[in-house]
């Protein structure tokens, strides 16, 4: 396999499903997260993409199985914080979000040990099949947890299942002070939103088709007829493009190569330094996104991964590489320090992105309101996998076509157009309900407050 083809094998597939997964989740009342055909093909299509890795024998067989597994992790992309952010208490949301992509980094971890383990001691024959193999695990796991797992309160109002629905915020809200207040104050709101999008879409006169192939339909029609939604969905595709258009992937999927150039004697083990401390800052996250505010942390992040990725390029520009990756180009002892310089400054670039763009935009659904929340989600989404795919395929030639230095400096400017579009359009929606964070783009300024 060429370096041009692992990383279409990296990406393929990832954010085709997103947008049927998105029409299959808004289902105005037909159809729910848990009881939707959608997790049994997600299910049947993870186990035949992981067959079709672990069995096949050509690079097209594998292309096709890693097009299938992106297809079942695309759709768990956009469905798992849109059902988290649905179910959690607004004071904990971001923090609950945040938990979910603890756990993709996480196994961002497990999987560079994995992979290290079978490189260094497994077959060369057989040892990349056990490392896609494996991936099994977790997802059957996954599935035994999902079927104990409650409808959203948003879902079981739409579909005129009240009391459940009460039931369920009685749960999630727990034992706090006043929680019969609570659990009776968010049924209000939810009922309150369901009713006034009813009447609104009466009278726009605009119809939706109840469940069947035409169901996303109605609420993309009305994602885009209505300013706010138009609004959350700018924001929302900003986050996600911004979010892999920066350049973090191509450091997961290619910082062996680049660690292997830079002369580095194991570069598996400081690739892991990377997967590594983006799961620390992670966890620096979950402790205080919800304290500091969506909009305030990736203003303060977003700088020091510019600070990064310039850090960087300048290191870059002491060493002389090759971006091939079948030959090991030891760097001469003068530029040593140049590459502990880029070590560094991936860690500051890397911790940076894990405390805010790492996690931010996966609270997207918080942005739009109920009618069009999953349709939007999943549009989202697939602009996320959508900017990951031309990363992984772009980042070697760029390197070789540019320089690695204005390879890095091209992703610190992205950052910087970035950085000034959330300050511009980024509302806070730290703390807020759903409803009510969502209605924040109604205004002019589209609930920024810029001071
Ligand atoms: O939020 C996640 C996380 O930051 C991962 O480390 C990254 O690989 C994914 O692309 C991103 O969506």
């Amino acid at each position: 396999m060429d370096s041009q083809q692992e990383p279409l094998i990296n990406s393929s597939g990832d954010y085709v499903p997103d947008l049927d997964a998105g029409s299959e989740v808004d289902h105005n009342g037909k159809a729910s997260l848990k009881q939707s055909p959608g997790l049994f093909i997600w299910l049947l299509t993870l186990s035949a993409g992981i067959s079709g890795l672990l069995f096949g024998y050509t690079v097209p067989v594998m292309v096709v199985g890693r097009s299938i597994v992106g297809a079942a992790v695309g759709a768990a992309s956009f469905v798992v914080p849109l059902y988290i952010a649905e179910l959690a208490p607004a004071a904990f949301r971001g923090r609950l979000v945040t938990v979910n992509i603890l756990f993709v980094t996480l196994g961002q971890v497990v999987a560079y040990i994995v992979g290290w383990i079978f490189a260094e001691h497994g077959s060369r024959g057989t040892g990349w099949r056990w490392m896609v193999g494996l991936g099994a695990l977790p997802a059957v796991l996954q599935t035994v947890l999902v079927v104990s797992m409650p409808e959203t309160p948003r879902w079981l109002v739409k579909a005129g299942r009240r009391d459940t629905a009460r039931e369920v915020i009685r749960k999630v809200t727990g034992t706090v002070k006043d929680a019969a207040k609570t659990v009776e104050m968010t049924l209000k709101n939810i009922e309150i939103e369901v009713r006034e999008e009813e009447e609104a879409r009466r009278v726009s006169g605009r119809r939706h088709h109840t469940g069947g192939l035409l169901s996303w339909v109605g609420p993309l029609e009305e994602l885009f007829a209505v300013r706010r939604n138009r609004r959350a969905l700018a924001i929302a595709c900003l986050l996600q493009g911004l979010q892999q258009l920066c350049g973090f992937n191509s450091l997961m999927y290619f910082s062996s190569t680049i660690f292997t150039m830079l002369g580095f004697s194991i570069p598996t083990l400081t690739s892991l330094v990377v997967a590594i401390t983006n799961l620390i800052f992670t966890i620096a996250a979950l402790l205080s996104v919800d304290r500091i505010g969506r909009r305030r942390i990736l203003l303060y992040s977003i700088p020091f991964m510019i600070i990064g990725l310039l850090l960087s390029a300048y290191g870059f520009s002491f060493v002389k590489l090759s971006t091939d990756d079948t030959t090991t180009t030891v760097a001469k002892p003068s530029a040593q320090h140049a590459a502990l310089l880029i070590l560094f400054s991936i860690m500051i670039y890397v911790a940076a992105y894990a405390i805010g763009l790492g996690n931010v935009p996966w609270m997207q659904s918080e942005l739009f309101s109920l009618s069009v929340r999953s349709t939007g989600s999943g549009l989202a989404t697939a602009t996320n996998w959508g900017a990951n795919f031309i990363v992984g395929l772009t980042f070697l030639p760029l390197m070789d076509a540019l320089t690695p230095s204005w390879t890095f400096t091209l992703y610190a400017i992205v950052c910087a157009v970035g950085l000034s579009l959330v300050w511009k359009y980024h509302p806070e929606t730290s703390g807020l309900s759903l409803e009510e964070a969502a209605s924040l783009l109604e205004d002019d300024s589209w609930g920024v407050r810029t001071r």
